[in-house]
């Protein structure tokens, strides 16, 4: 419910604030890991996105017809657009790291945008560059000071390769993924019977919901229902990134969940999202995309994730307390005066209104000057002094410590 007004209070300057200090202490996380920042355009030829495998769904995305005749979406997704410019630009990016804020157009949320800031790694298919990411999710809530958070961890391909066996259509496939999405196992056995399949396959799928919670536990559980060599490996490299997680600390904010399901289906090894408490959708999403540069001709293995920046902006705690802003009022005759000494409490990093004097009182709590022809006084509430130079203010004013 409070999601809905998420577009209406980004328009208060306080809450504004808040999504300014999000996205900073975003981007100088990201940075600080080596991700340089990028901006792809918000119109993309429809094109782009009707001819790459596994993506938003076409009907999601808002279009628009330009006086061509060609047809545009609006942004519908980022990862997409990044792995198409990578695949062109990769000497220019060495340490094949990238990072954005960008809003993200989808017919499906209410408000029709929200802002996306998140990372790509290109590059590397290795368990310590899935880790690296989930360990830089994870410190940058921590940095963000998001009060309960959890991530979890998955395998697109771990129940997929199970699904294999169970030959179903799209439409199928698509129910069995609600039931397990929404850990409905009362529904499932009568479903998958219904469909005729094998007795032991039921019970494997089953389980699948069931997979979720602390590492050592889903681990050794899931053994029981691995039917191929590449579900091995799978949960092999799911362990792996675990261990290496326990290296990074970090482990305490990680569940392990191989029922997760993520609609966005360019995603090949890991998947991971992240949960924050008493909401029930996710903060933040992200995984393996090895095979998505394939529809730009070329292969190079992938992993990224975003933050949904507006959900975080929701569940930071309090208000925060805006810099100090100075009232500052001349008589008709110190306007030049006025101007000067504005520039000198600007540049000292202060914020500074200018406006001619007027009889009214100063009721707010934000400090006063008043520049007169005689003298300068400075007044905030109960307290007050006079000044003849602005050098006298500005020393008083500083070593004062007001803030
Ligand atoms: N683009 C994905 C998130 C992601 C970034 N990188 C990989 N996955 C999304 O919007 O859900």
């Amino acid at each position: 419910m409070r999601n809905k007004q998420l577009l209406h209070t980004m328009f208060y300057p306080k809450q504004f604030s808040k999504k300014r200090h999000v996205i900073h202490t975003l981007t100088g996380r990201f940075s600080k890991f080596g991700y340089q920042q990028v901006e792809t355009p918000v119109f993309e030829n429809y094109d782009l996105y009707n001819d790459v495998q596994g993506t938003v769904n076409t009907a999601d995305m808002l279009k628009l017809i330009d006086p061509s005749g060609k047809v545009l979406v609006l942004r519908p997704d980022a990862t997409i657009p990044i792995a198409r410019h990578y695949t062109n630009l990769q000497e220019e990016v060495a340490t094949g790291r990238l990072s954005y804020v960008l809003d993200i157009f989808r017919s499906t949320t209410e408000e029709r945008s929200r802002t996306q800031a998140g990372v790509e790694l290109f590059g590397e298919r290795t368990p310590e560059a899935d880790a690296e990411l989930i360990a830089l999710a994870v410190t940058s809530l921590k940095e963000l000071e998001i009060p309960s958070f959890k991530i979890e961890i998955g395998h697109a391909a771990f129940y997929k390769e199970l699904l294999r066996e169970a030959d179903l259509d799209a439409m199928q496939q698509k129910e069995l993924d609600q039931y397990i999405q929404s850990k409905n196992i009362s529904e499932i056995v009568p479903f998958l019977k219904d469909l005729g399949l094998e007795a032991a396959l039921i019970e494997k799928l089953r389980k699948i919901p069931m997979l979720y919670g602390d590492a050592s536990f889903v681990i050794d559980e899931a053994e029981n229902i691995i039917s191929s060599d590449k579900m091995r490996e799978e949960l092999d490299y799911v362990s792996r990134v675990y261990q290496l997680l326990q290296d990074y600390q970090v482990d305490s904010y990680i569940s392990i969940n191989l029922g997760l399901i993520n609609h966005m289906n360019y995603y090949s090894g890991i998947i991971f999202q992240g949960f924050a408490e008493g909401l029930g959708q996710p903060i933040m999403m992200g995984g393996r995309y090895d095979y998505l540069t394939r529809s730009f001709h070329q292969e190079t293995p992938a992993i990224g994730f975003a933050f949904e920046v507006d959900l975080l902006v929701d569940l930071l705690p309090g208000i925060f307390t805006e810099a100090e802003i100075i009232q500052l009022r001349y008589e008709a005759s110190e306007r030049q005066h006025a101007f000067q000494l504005a520039e000198l409490f600007r540049e000292a990093n202060q914020t500074v209104i200018v406006k001619a004097f007027d009889k009214k009182e100063n009721r707010s709590d934000s400090p006063e000057i008043l520049v007169k022809s005689e003298e300068i006084v400075y007044s905030k509430q109960k307290e007050a002094a006079v000044f003849k130079t602005n050098q006298e203010l500005l020393d008083w004013y500083f070593r004062k410590d007001v803030k």
